[in-house]
């Protein structure tokens, strides 16, 4: 696949999920550097750099995006030779790759600690790392039953539905305005996140602020499964979350619309959850509170605020 089919694909949605399209940004960087032919270190640099940039602003909202580019693109700008900077891009990105992977498998095993036998969970989008909970919860012999929303206007509840009967876990799908109805059914709510900012706000799919709403009426915990690279460094800098906002006929067909002439669509993808309605994060590190999420960006993700970069020890530690 192309440097451009992939990025249409995740403009599309054809490749979708925070953890997803970091991973093919990174397998897409990794066979741009791969397929060219180089003269020199400052052609590889060109070349590569406008490919990153193009690919982290395909999507806004989801950080995972930019952060994986910007680690795996770090050696365009300390390189000092082009096989060192070809070498060093192209081993980050591998890393990168397996170290996503492992990341929802260890965010997994942390966040079935949280589910017990007989507890109703309810989730919201297709997550991977929300679900990998469930999963890892189920195959340790948990009786689970699952409220899974339909997501409109994408639909992604979707395949969170196939993917839990698959597994075989009992699961009720519903409309998404149903969350509340049913929220004194459940024990437990687990989402991912696109976003997580420095004072510890998670930016997730439109609808997931509402179930926290509900949640915390009912006095149930929301728990939120995401990878540190979902951390936003930039938000310590007062930049804030920009919420994508996708076409209209995404929600009203356009043959509708044109018959609607007064009426306005609006179809934001994201919504943002306070950090006082979100009980831990868990991530591949260990749970945390909200509270923490300047430590993981300023500790973990070593945002340097004056390079504005992050460089993670992702690589060394797996
Ligand atoms: O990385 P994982 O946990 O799979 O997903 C995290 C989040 O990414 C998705 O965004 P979209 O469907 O691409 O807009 C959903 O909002 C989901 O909760």
């Amino acid at each position: 696949m192309t440097l451009e089919e992939t990025a249409d694909r995740i403009r599309s949605m054809e490749i979708r999920g925070a953890g997803r399209i970091a991973r093919a940004a990174a397998k897409a960087l990794l066979a741009h550097s791969q397929s060219g032919t180089y003269q020199d270190l400052k052609s590889y640099q060109e070349r590569m750099m406008v490919a990153s940039e193009m690919l982290a602003g395909v999507r806004p909202t989801a950080v995972s995006l930019p952060n994986a580019v910007n680690l795996i693109s770090k050696p365009l700008s300390l390189a000092k030779t082009l096989d060192e900077a070809k070498s060093g891009l192209e081993e980050r990105a591998q890393a990168f790759i397996i170290h996503s992977e492992q990341a929802v498998a260890k965010i997994g095993e942390i966040g079935a600690r949280h589910i017990r036998d007989g507890d109703v969970v309810m989730t919201h989008c297709n997550s991977e790392a929300a679900l990998q909970c469930i999963l890892t919860a189920h195959q340790q012999g948990m009786d689970i039953e699952v409220y899974a929303t339909e997501v409109r206007p994408r639909n992604q509840g979707h395949i969170t539905i196939k993917t839990l009967s698959d597994a075989g876990i009992k699961t009720n799908f519903i409309v998404d305005s149903a969350a509340r109805y049913f929220m004194k059914e459940v024990d437990l709510c687990i989402t991912g996140a696109d976003a997580i900012t420095v004072n510890g706000a998670v930016i997730n799919k439109i609808g997931t602020s509402q179930i926290a709403l509900a949640a915390k009426e009912a006095r149930v915990n929301f728990l939120v499964a995401a990878e540190t690279y979902k951390f936003a460094p930039r938000t310590i800098l007062g930049e804030r979350i920009l919420i994508e906002e996708r076409s209209a006929d995404e929600v009203l067909p356009d043959a509708a619309r044109a018959t609607l002439p007064h009426v306005t669509v609006r179809n934001p993808t994201f919504d943002v959850t306070p950090a006082e309605y979100v009980d831990l994060i868990i991530t591949e590190h260990g749970e945390i509170p909200p509270g923490m999420a300047y430590i993981i960006i300023k500790e973990h993700l070593q945002w340097d605020m004056d390079n504005l970069c992050i460089d993670y020890p992702y690589c060394e530690e797996e």
